[in-house]
């Protein structure tokens, strides 16, 4: 503020251009109004007006326009002696540039829409005075002369052609009408009028469809004995298909013919299905051809056999036709009402945004460094101060020949001459060649959470997962993308702000990520910081399907929740092998575009996040347990959407070890106690100079960004998940696959007898000798089961030796080379 007034230019004589467009308009307005209503007037009383106009100047000279003399006067000389009736459109032409010079509308086609009047204004008088020739009032005196003069060099004909053909060369010219135009306007024409007829048909087959349910349930009300009557084939026709159809014709046998049955295929099922099943099932229907059986004998019936055409492989033109016929896909369909939280949730602290420090301040302290430099026989060229909410920062440029390494001795020197905690100096500071010295300010600005999600930076960002974290040294928003990053590890001393920071990047996803896009895994051991979520469980958190609670604390559950997500991730890497994609963003892309079909598995993948809040507990608890796979999902699962965010008190090797650090690059410091802890998090020191309450070192590997967290306090937590859990969610929470730990899955197939197989045992024999992998996933995805059956049916086989031993994460070998070999083991034992 007091730099702007610092800054106030000099006042200077300026035209006031605002006032001189708005004064402008308004004479053209007022003088087209004018001209318009009088030319009204002067068309409804000419002819007595006129009559009148020899009398001018006689007092007693009265006259009905209704701008009196004048109004005639224009009206005479603009209509009769003039361009005629088509001189209103001048009038409006003047209102309309009155209009366009106030409101400074620029788009306006302003040339082409005066090129047009000018056509007009020279073809109407000709126009009006040849069709209507008794009266000069129409074609004004323009239109009679050069109607006279045409009529005298082209005659009659003449002037019909020079009217015809100057309209049609200024309809080409103005309208651009060209042959391919007219053709396409046809086409256009044809085509809505064919999907209206659609449309029609569309609506007249829901009736129908309608009016057959119902039937239906009246049907299936009535005694079964009833229907059976009715029914002559009841015993051939398979269930499935009397359930399917549903018309009267049905109970006739004669009458199931190719065209009422065809018009059932399509539907599996009348009964009502979540929106977006229903899409999916419509698209990928399978071609069904007929081919009917003619009866021989009389008395015979006709045979209709159906045959199904093998699914064509999508490819680009099949997945356009189904763009174009049922647009992209939309992972938020099931949850299109769902409202992102609003700003107002989010507190506006006193303070807010704006960042002031005392100008007496900001003198004494660059005072005390120049003198303590000063001291040291250091000088300074210069020195510049950046303001920011909790630090301020002074960049020096050191006299010619000083030796950084002696200015960075003496920070001890400095705090103690600014009597300041968490000073901190950057020598130099990276990419411009000064040395930074950053002094806490002595009334820190709270950085508000609203604030941050309300700047423009996070409003307009189009990263995949954005987080508001807080604002820099410079009072910049910092917007970093937790995709990219791809995982966090945070750490800082008890009540220094790390619950704070967890709960600024969950809201600031929660603010910009619908629930079909995004969900979380939360770690909470302490029990209550993370607790708050309990409510959005069936919009944005993932759980275990045997589990209560979304939220975990327990430690047990932990190990089976990663190695769940350790799962789910090797999952998600078959499905985009599958679709030859390399991440997340392009297989989803792929999904939406409807290349990929959800009948070979595909699906819509949500970025998964995982929040622990005290990593540090896990690992004294559960040790290798749990860092094996947080180290696997670390390592991996960056291209699958799924990133850890890693929060502890106490950042010492045995927690942090040096296979998590590998795997974590993007780095979050709060306060910590001391330069070692400082070390094992960021690997420099810096995170105990900070000051606390949300002043945070931020890294993804190259400089230290200094920043201050946003605050979020628990009331706007609470309130921003109430308002999300009161809407609709889904049904249940994201479910992970199930995970049975050592007892569980790929157990000893020496405990499994041969001859106790699953069901689908020679399905998955075929799909195992089929692709020559065996691997639970592969089942699970195409057989449709859980982890659990896959895993038991993957023993069974090995058990009847058509797959070979359990190889770690490695997919078994398939024992049995080709299907021949397989039909033969089976045929065998069967
Ligand atoms: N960004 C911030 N801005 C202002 N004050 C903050 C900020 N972050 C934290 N604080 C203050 O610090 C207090 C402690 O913060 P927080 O609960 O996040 O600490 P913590 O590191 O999670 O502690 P613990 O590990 O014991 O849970 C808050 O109650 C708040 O008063």
């Amino acid at each position: 503020m007091a730099k702007k007034t610092k800054d106030t230019p000099q006042p200077k004589i300026t035209i006031n251009w605002a006032m001189v467009r708005m004064v402008s308009g308004i004479i053209l307005i007022f003088t087209g109004i004018v001209m318009l209503l009088s030319f009204i007037s002067y068309l409804m009383n000419w002819k007595e007006d006129q009559s009148q106009l020899n009398t001018w100047n006689d007092p007693a000279f009265e006259v009905k326009n209704i701008f009196g003399k004048l109004g005639v006067w224009l009206g005479d000389s603009f209509i009769y002696q003039g361009l005629g009736a088509i001189s209103i459109l001048l009038a409006l032409w003047f209102i309309l540039i009155g209009l366009l010079v106030i409101f400074k509308l620029k788009k306006f086609p302003i040339l082409r829409t005066t090129l047009t009047m000018l056509f007009f204004l020279l073809w109407s008088p000709l126009f009006l005075s040849f069709i209507i020739p008794d009266h000069q009032i129409f074609g004004g005196r323009m239109g009679f002369e050069l109607k006279m003069y045409l009529m005298d060099l082209v005659d009659f004909l003449g002037i019909i052609l020079i009217l015809a053909f100057s309209f049609l060369l200024f309809a080409v010219l103005e309208w651009r009408i060209t042959p391919e135009k007219i053709a396409n306007k046809i086409k256009e024409d044809r085509l809505a009028k064919d999907l209206r007829r659609e449309e029609k048909e569309a609506k007249k087959q829901e009736l129908k469809k309608e009016k057959e349910s119902a039937k239906k349930e009246a049907v299936e009300e009535e005694p079964q004995e009833e229907i059976a009557a009715e029914t002559p084939i009841p015993a051939a026709t398979p269930k499935k298909a009397f359930d399917t159809t549903t018309s009267d014709d049905e109970l006739e046998p004669f009458k199931v013919s190719a065209s009422s049955q065809k018009k059932e295929k399509p539907k599996s099922s009348p009964t009502p299905q979540p929106k977006e099943e229903k899409k999916q099932e419509v698209v990928f229907e399978p071609e069904i051809k007929e081919i009917i059986i003619e009866p021989h004998k009389e008395g015979d019936v006709a045979l209709t056999v159906e045959t199904t055409k093998e699914e064509a492989v999508t490819d680009g033109s099949v997945s356009n036709q189904l763009v174009e016929k049922f647009g992209e896909f939309d992972p938020t369909l099931e949850l299109s009402k769902y409202k992102f939280p609003t700003l107002d949730l989010l507190r506006e602290y006193e303070g807010g945004n704006d960042v002031s420090i005392d100008q007496v301040e900001l003198e004494s302290n660059k005072d005390k460094i120049v003198d303590t430099l000063g001291n040291y026989g250091i000088n300074i060229d210069s020195i510049k101060a950046t303001i920011g909410p909790t630090v301020t920062l002074y960049e020096i440029v050191p006299e010619a020949g000083v030796r950084i390494s002696k200015i960075k001795n003496l920070e001890d020197d400095i705090a103690l001459s600014l009597s300041a905690l968490g000073i901190r100096i950057i020598a130099p500071i990276p990419g411009k060649g000064t040395i930074g010295i950053e002094v806490p300010n002595s009334n820190p600005t709270m950085v508000s959470m609203r604030s941050v999600i309300s700047s423009q930076k996070f409003q307009t960002s189009k990263m995949e997962l954005p987080i508001a974290f807080g604002k820099t040294i410079s009072n910049e928003t910092l917007v970093v993308d937790l995709a990219k990053m791809p995982h966090m590890l945070m750490a800082g001393a008890t009540g220094q702000g790390k619950s704070v920071g967890l709960n600024a990047i969950i809201t600031s996803l929660l603010y910009k990520k619908h629930p079909a896009e995004l969900k979380f895994v939360m770690v909470d051991p302490k029990k209550v910081e993370l607790a708050l979520y309990n409510k959005i469980e069936r919009h944005f958190l993932a759980k275990l399907p045997d589990s209560e609670d979304a939220i975990i604390t327990d430690n047990q559950k932990v190990i089976h929740t990663l190695n769940s997500l350790c799962i789910e991730m090797d999952d998600r890497y078959d499905l985009l092998k599958d679709a030859y994609v390399r991440n997340i963003k392009e297989y989803n892309e792929k999904f939406k575009a409807r290349k990929l079909s959800p009948e070979n598995g595909h699906r819509f993948m949500p970025y998964i996040v995982l929040v622990v809040d005290e990593f540090a507990d896990l690992i004294m608890t559960a040790g290798k347990e749990v860092e094996q796979p947080i180290a696997r999902l670390a390592q991996l699962a960056r291209a699958v959407g799924i990133h850890l965010i890693i929060a502890t008190q106490r950042p010492s090797v045995n927690v942090i070890t040096g296979i998590i650090k590998a795997n974590f690059p993007a780095r979050v410091a709060f306060r910590v106690t001391s330069k070692v802890d400082s070390r094992t998090i960021l690997d420099s020191g810096g995170a105990d100079q900070l000051i606390g309450k949300g002043d945070m070192l931020y890294t993804t590997g190259n400089e230290l960004v200094r920043i201050q967290c946003a605050f979020v306090d628990t009331p706007e937590v609470d309130e921003i998940a109430d308002y999300i859990g009161s809407q609709k969610g889904y049904p249940d929470a994201y479910m992970l696959p199930e995970y049975e730990g050592e007892d569980g899955g790929s157990g000893d197939p020496l405990d499994v007898d041969p001859n106790d197989r699953d069901s689908l045992f020679n399905d998955a024999a075929r799909i195992v000798v089929a692709s020559q992998s065996g691997s639970a996933s592969l089942l699970q995805r195409k057989l449709k089961i859980g982890y659990n059956r896959a895993g038991r049916i993957i023993d069974q086989l090995e058990a009847n030796g058509i797959v070979g031993n359990f190889e770690g994460s490695k997919a078994r070998d398939v024992l049995v080379k080709d299907e021949v070999s397989l039909e033969q083991i089976l045929n065998n034992e069967a």
